[in-house]
C-alpha cells in the first residue's frame, strides 16, 4: 500500500507546492518549523482543502481537484496520532482503545485488539484509567487507538515532541514495530534528525513549502547535499545484522558483504541494526592503511564532493557496507587528490558506530 501526495496551496504569505510518494513503511516529513509539514498532514487528513492537487492510495482517491472529489475527513480511513495523547480520562485503557468503533464479540475484532495490545505492550494496562498511566504509556494507548480505527494511512504529527528523552526512548521501538509489522503507510512529521535516522524508511525533506529531497532514507542520508543541521551533523545510515558477540566486548555485524566491529550491542545474532556513522568519524586514505588502531576499514570509491565556504568538505563514497560520508578538510581533499571516481579507503573508528534499531518492544 502506498500514498501519493501532490498538492499546491496558497496561504497568502506562504505557498505549498509538494509532490511525493510515501510507500509502505514510515515516511518522515522532515523540515524546520514553518516549512509546511503540518499543512501537508492536514491536507491528507482532509482538514485542509488544497487549491489544487491529488491525494490517493493505490486504490482510493481521497482528493482530486480536477474531478472535484474531496472525501470528508471521516471517510478517509486515517489514524491520527497527535503530540498530546488526548485520551478520555473517565474511560479505561480498553475503552479508550476501542472508543468510537463497534467492536463486537467476533473473533476477528478480538484478534485485532489483541494484536495491537501485543504490539504496543498494553496488556497490563487495560483496566487502568489514563490518570494512572505515565506519559509514555498514554502515548502508547493513543497510538493503539489510532491503529484500531482500521486506518489505511497513519498520520503522526511530531508524536514524541511533548515527551522527555527517557519517554522518547521508550516509544521509539514501538514506532519501529509499527513500521516493520504493519503494511499501511505511516506519514510521520519530525524535525529531529535522530528520529529520522532511526525510524525513516523514506525521507521527504521540506523547505519553505517545497520538497528539497526525497527517497529511501539510506540514499538521502548519504547525499552530501543533505545535511539538514549543517555538515557537522552529516552522517550516513548503514543497515546491518548482528553476527557475533566477541569475548573482548565487541559485536561483529554484517553490512552487505562487509563486516564491522562495534562496541557491544544488546540483541541476538540475526537481529537487524541501523547504524549511523557520523561523517566526522570517518577518515580517508588513498592506500590501504597498515598498523592503525581503527578496526573498520572499508574500500570505497568517491561518488560526490560537497565544498561549501569554510575549511571542511563532505565526501560521499560507495563501499561494500553501503554509501558512507566523510568530513575532511579542504587541505586533505587536495593533498589526497580526491575527485569523483577516485578509489580510497574509509577508516571508521569502531566507537563511532552507534544507535541500535531496537530493542524489540513488547
Ligand atoms: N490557515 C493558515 N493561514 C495562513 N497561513 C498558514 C495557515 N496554516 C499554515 N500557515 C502558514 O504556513 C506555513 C507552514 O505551516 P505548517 O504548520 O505547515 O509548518 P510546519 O512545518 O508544520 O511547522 P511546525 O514544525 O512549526 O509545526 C507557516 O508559515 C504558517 O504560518
Amino acid at each position: 500500500m502506498s500514498l501519493s501526495v501532490s498538492l499546491r496551496h496558497d496561504f497568502g504569505g506562504f505557498s505549498l507546492d509538494v509532490d511525493f510518494r510515501a510507500p509502505s513503511g514510515l515516511t518522515v516529513l522532515f523540515g524546520r518549523s514553518g516549512s509546511g509539514k503540518t499543512s501537508v498532514i492536514k491536507a491528507v487528513a482532509g482538514l485542509l482543502h488544497p487549491d489544487a492537487g491529488r491525494i490517493a492510495t493505490a486504490d482510493r482517491v481521497l482528493f482530486d481537484s480536477t474531478t472535484g472529489r474531496a472525501l470528508p475527513v471521516h471517510r478517509r480511513r486515517i489514524g491520527y496520532i497527535f503530540q498530546e495523547p488526548r485520551l478520555f480520562p473517565h474511560l479505561t485503557v480498553r475503552r479508550n482503545l476501542t472508543y468510537g468503533r463497534r467492536f463486537g464479540p467476533r473473533r476477528r475484532d478480538r484478534a485485532e485488539v489483541d494484536r495491537v495490545v501485543e504490539i504496543l505492550g498494553l496488556g497490563a494496562l487495560l483496566d487502568r484509567r489514563p490518570g494512572a498511566l505515565s506519559g509514555g504509556e498514554q502515548s502508547r494507548v493513543a497510538i493503539g487507538r489510532a491503529l484500531l480505527s482500521a486506518p489505511e494511512i497513519l498520520l503522526a504529527d511530531e508524536p514524541l515532541a511533548a515527551l522527555d528523552e527517557a519517554r522518547k526512548a521508550e516509544i521509539l521501538p514501538y514506532f519501529e514495530r509499527l513500521r516493520d509489522e504493519t503494511d499501511i503507510p505511516i506519514l510521520y512529521v519530525s524535525h529531529s534528525v535522530e528520529e529520522v535516522a532511526r525510524l525513516a524508511t523514506t525521507v521527504v525533506a521540506l523547505e519553505q513549502g517545497r520538497v528539497t529531497r526525497s527517497g529511501p532514507a539510506v540514499e538521502v542520508f548519504a547525499d552530501p547535499a543533505f545535511s539538514p543541521t549543517g555538515p557537522r551533523d552529516a552522517g550516513a545510515l548503514v543497515e546491518a545484522r548482528i553476527l557475533t558477540h566477541h569475548a573482548d566486548g565487541l559485536t561483529e555485524v554484517q553490512a552487505g558483504p562487509a563486516r564491522l566491529h562495534l562496541p557491544r550491542m544488546p540483541g541476538a545474532p540475526g537481529d537487524p541494526l541501523r547504524l549511523r556513522i557520523a561523517a566526522q568519524d570517518v577518515m580517508l586514505a588513498r592506500d590501504a592503511p597498515q598498523g592503525l588502531s581503527a578496526l573498520n576499514i572499508l574500500p570505497g570509491t568517491v561518488t560526490a564532493i560537497r565544498e561549501d565556504a569554510g575549511p571542511g568538505v563532505l565526501i560521499s563514497l560507495t563501499t561494500p557496507a553501503g554509501p558512507i560520508l566523510s568530513a575532511i578538510t579542504r587541505r586533505s581533499l587536495s593533498a589526497l587528490r580526491l575527485a569523483e571516481g577516485t578509489p580510497c579507503h574509509a577508516i571508521i573508528k569502531s566507537v563511532a558506530i552507534a544507535q541500535r534499531e531496537g530493542p524489540r518492544a513488547g
